[in-house]
């Protein structure tokens, strides 16, 4: 039995108050993950992930080294890497210009949104003084690796364990892009080490933060993965091999690349589609940054509570995640509202109607950033934030919620922000003549736009 939490029309059990008691109270028991998930892909791929690992000491030694305080997601250390947001800004916005000089004053942006984002998340994984020419060659075999893995997903459900046999023409294409990343992994893996090696005695990895020299810099993901132990049951500890940091950087690249840059795209769609919307983020910027400034910095997002506002509705209303990436299997027998849910019952949390009940939200199909805009004032007269993790309570769950949820959601949020804000400061923003923004949904492993916006830019004189 597979058991569905949320309103679609094969759903057992609908309401947002079960999900929060099975994420958050009984979190432990709901945060396994299939066994299924981990047959489909072959042997040299590492099963050792944060995603795919079930809950315990392998997954909890792997997800400390992501988002605890020696990781690259560790909240504080995310502003640290504003020079590789900076970096990736520039090239989005040059980007944008030339489409636009092309297409006579409009752009299609998804393409431009998702190279924006998986440079900046190579750039963390692999150090951030890797050329753009290694970018974009990662970005092309990237890609050919999500389509043949769909494939490959496809083929595990309609012939399960003889997929191998029976799809080998999908078996052998998925070897071959397996083959394409290994190689191109392992030259990022051996230029960093010999890096490090040169570094050794003299530099702290951490210590300099320069973008351009060959010398890297900031702390990075292949860094963290190169120096990490795993217990591997019985006590004895292993550090990781070349199989499971492959398979750590592809999980960090991947699902993070679609899901904000989607995000990104279901924002600008409500920018462009509600002119109102971006004449208030446009008049809040102009109030909190000094005049002439040429691009919003990090520190200035934390005054823009509108901004902020913005991004959660187009969270709630669009969220890039529909299904829990992931599935979680329920790890002992448990009870949920009266249902006895057996050890190993995979249970999925439909997210986008955690955010669009009528009980809690009011008006829930309606883009309405007012509504994260709390009256009241904490002590130090600043706004009350929206508690988008679901601790005390779920209303939504963009980044699922308990012991799972996404280790990426501070650096989404704030890449969002950052890069939105960005958008509407250097661009004003309109429909291409005659048209309108159409906000139906292509639902995938991410639900994208089911027509790519297109709109017209034009560069803000200043
Ligand atoms: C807008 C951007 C993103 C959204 C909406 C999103 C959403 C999600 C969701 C819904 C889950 C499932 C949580 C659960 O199982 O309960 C998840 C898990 C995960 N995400 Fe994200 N994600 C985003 C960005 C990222 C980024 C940038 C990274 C890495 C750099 C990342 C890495 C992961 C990993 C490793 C997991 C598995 C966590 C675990 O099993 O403990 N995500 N994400």
């Amino acid at each position: 039995m597979t058991v569905y939490l949320g309103s679609q029309p094969n759903v057992l059990i609908a309401d947002n108050n079960l999900a929060y008691q099975a994420l958050v109270k009984k979190g432990a028991v709901f945060g396994g993950r299939p066994e299924g998930m981990k047959k489909i892909f072959p042997s040299r791929f590492s099963h050792k992930t944060v995603a795919l690992s079930s809950y315990g000491g392998i997954w909890r030694v792997l997800r400390r080294n992501l988002v605890g305080t020696e990781g690259v997601l560790y909240p504080p250390r995310i502003k640290s890497y504003s020079h590789i947001r900076k970096r990736v800004l520039d090239n989005l916005v040059a980007q944008l210009i030339r489409d636009s000089k092309d297409g006579q004053g409009h752009v299609y942006v998804r393409e431009p949104f998702r190279h924006a984002i998986i440079s900046f998340l190579f750039l963390l994984c692999f150090g951030d003084n890797i050329d753009e020419n290694k970018i974009q060659e990662f970005e092309a075999t990237q890609k050919r690796f999500t389509v043949v893995s769909t494939r490959v997903i496809k083929a595990y459900v309609i012939a399960q364990k003889l997929w191998k046999t029976v799809f080998k023409s999908v078996w052998n294409e998925f070897e071959d892009v397996l083959n394409s990343i290994e190689i191109l992994i392992g030259s990022f893996i051996q230029a960093r080490k010999k890096m490090k090696q040169k570094n050794e005695g003299g530099n702290n990895i951490e210590s300099s933060s320069s973008s351009s020299s060959s010398s890297s810099s900031a702390l990075s993901y292949i860094d963290t993965l190169l120096e990490l132990d795993v217990q591997d049951g019985n006590d004895k500890v292993n550090s990781l091999d070349e199989a499971d940091i492959l398979s750590l950087c592809l999980e960090f690249v991947n699902p993070g690349t679609d899901s904000i840059s989607t995000a990104l795209q279901w924002v600008m769609a409500n920018v462009v589609k509600y002119s109102g919307v971006q004449a208030n983020i446009f008049s809040e910027m102009n109030q909190v940054v000094e005049q002439g400034q040429e691009w919003i910095k990090e520190n200035d997002l934390q005054k823009m509570p509108y901004l902020k506002a913005v991004i959660l509705e187009s969270l709630r209303r669009h969220p890039p995640v529909n299904l829990v990436t992931a599935p979680h299997m329920v790890t002992e027998d448990v009870e949920l509202a009266g249902y006895l849910i057996l050890k190993g019952t995979p249970v999925y949390f439909w997210i986008p109607d955690m955010g669009r009940d009528p009980n809690l939200w009011d008006d829930p199909m309606e883009f309405n950033p007012e509504r994260f805009l709390s009256s009241d004032n904490n002590k130090n007269g600043q706004q009350n934030i929206f508690d988008i993790t679901g601790n005390k309570e779920i209303k939504m769950m963009p980044f699922g919620a308990g012991r799972r949820i996404c280790p990426g959601l501070g650096v989404s949020m704030h890449n969002l922000e950052y890069l939105a804000a960005n958008l509407v400061w250097c661009f004003e923003w309109t429909l291409v003549n005659g048209e309108n923004v159409d906000l139906s949904e292509k639902i995938g492993l991410t639900t994208d736009l089911k027509n790519p916006l297109r709109a017209c830019i034009s560069p803000r004189v200043r």
